[in-house]
């Protein structure tokens, strides 16, 4: 476990202007917030504080912006669905630094909660340009990091300000390293991971850490038919890459030096058509007709990954194991999402997931709450699970360490 200050180090912090940096990148549709997970998640580091009688000032990036500020990439566009998630009055500041900032803060009573425009309006946010972390350091006594989903970027309110305020984590950053740690950090083992989701190519890495920390890896999902193909089975019109055939070769090499078992597919699902109710039907990996794709593992694989996690002690999961986006292709995904959540509650199985479509995966299934953690992180996750430094973390160590 990575060994940084958290919030029990922090005393008295009443009237002090604490700058919490809170991963605030939700989705929205129509001009509203769709899913406020991790403005729940980031709320009890930030109601901590509050109740505390800090001044607690919100630092987070909003989408990508490329060309300074526009109403688009606007975090005044969440304020509301901040204030209904923490039940507290938000303030908001129209730029992260300079007047607007610096006055609104100046206004702040003890207790307040005041959320600052999204950082990535300046250049030097990402580019963790020093005269622009000094800036936002200007307006905070301290620093805490909540944003384990933005600790993979090395920018100026996820790593640079750690290096100018006492730093600390808050309590979704240590929450989200302690189960990352229980998972695949120092797990109890048999550990099986399962990995899917369309490409190889975006989970190389991946796939290439897990193979030497797991018991088992099952792979799912479009990238398992690289892995098929690979061995020399038709994959017909499947999503496949073919250029990555070695890739895949020496992942499973690697996997045999490790006494990794690799899992594939023993069954698919095939369709023509890659659209809602297609025809489909159940065919072995070795019969996937020329003119049709694999859009989900099938029934017998589903049953022998089931076997796996019932067996494992702990479960990682990212990617699902088919096209969960149309049905019937979610069946797989659903099932086996079903199953470790039983696993779980019965007290048999660690389980820890992570990946934007697998949150949505499993928030399809219905079993979200179930699984010992699920991470709301995407690129952090998976960096985590490639066995990554995180820059963000890293800071918040060093920190601890100096
Ligand atoms: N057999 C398949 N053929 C085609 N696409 C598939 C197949 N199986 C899964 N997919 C697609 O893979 C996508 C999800 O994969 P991805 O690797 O992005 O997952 P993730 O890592 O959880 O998400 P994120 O990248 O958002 O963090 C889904 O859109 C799903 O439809
Ligand atoms: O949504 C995310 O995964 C984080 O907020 C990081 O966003 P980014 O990929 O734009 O840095």
């Amino acid at each position: 476990m990575p060994s940084f200050k958290t919030l029990d180090d922090l005393n008295d912090i009443a009237g002090k202007r604490v700058l919490v940096r809170v991963d605030l990148n939700v989705p929205m549709k129509d001009g509203k917030v769709s899913d406020v997970t991790r403005i729940e998640r980031v709320a009890p580091t930030i109601l901590e504080l509050s109740s505390k009688g800090a001044k607690v000032i919100l630092m987070a990036h909003f989408g990508r912006p490329k060309d300074g500020p526009t109403p688009e990439f606007s975090l005044s566009q969440i304020v509301s669905s901040v204030k209904s998630v923490l039940g507290h009055d938000i303030l908001f500041a129209s730029d992260a630094i300079g007047a607007p900032a610096t006055e609104a803060i100046a206004k702040m009573k003890d207790g307040d909660i005041l959320l600052l425009e999204n950082t990535r309006f300046h250049k030097g946010e990402e580019k963790n340009d020093p005269a622009f972390t000094q800036s936002l350091a200007d307006n905070g006594d301290i620093y805490i990091n909540d944003a384990f989903s933005a600790a993979h970027r090395a920018h100026a309110s996820t790593e640079g300000l750690a290096k100018l305020l006492p730093a600390y984590a808050g309590r979704t950053m240590q929450a989200e390293l302690e189960a990352l740690e229980k998972g695949l950090g120092n797990p109890v083992r048999p550990v099986v991971a399962i990995v899917g989701g369309a490409k190889v190519s975006s989970k190389i890495d991946l796939l290439m850490n897990l193979v030497k920390k797991v018991d088992a890896l099952v792979i799912g999902g479009g990238m398992a038919n690289t892995f098929i193909a690979a061995r020399g089975t038709e994959v017909g019109k499947s999503l496949c890459e073919h250029d990555l055939a070695d890739t895949a070769r020496q992942i499973m090499l690697e996997a045999a030096q490790s006494g990794c078992t690799i899992v594939l597919p023993e069954d698919g699902v095939v369709a023509r058509e890659f659209k809602a109710g297609a025809a489909n039907e159940v065919v072995t990996i070795d019969s996937i007709p020329a003119d049709a794709m694999v859009l989900d593992v099938g029934p017998k694989t589903v049953e022998q990954i089931k076997a796996w996690v019932g067996r494992a002690e702990t479960l990682v999961w990212n990617g699902p194991l088919g096209a969960f986006e149309i049905t019937p292709f979610d069946a797989a995904t659903v099932a086996v999402a079903k199953f470790a959540a039983e696993c779980t509650r019965s007290g048999k199985l660690t389980s820890v997931a992570g990946g934007g479509d697998t949150v949505s995966a499993l928030n399809h299934a219905g079993v979200s709450n179930d699984f010992t953690y699920v991470s709301t992180a995407g690129g952090a996750f998976l960096e985590w699970m490639e066995g990554k430094v995180l820059p963000g973390v890293a800071a918040l160590e060093a920190q601890a360490k100096a």
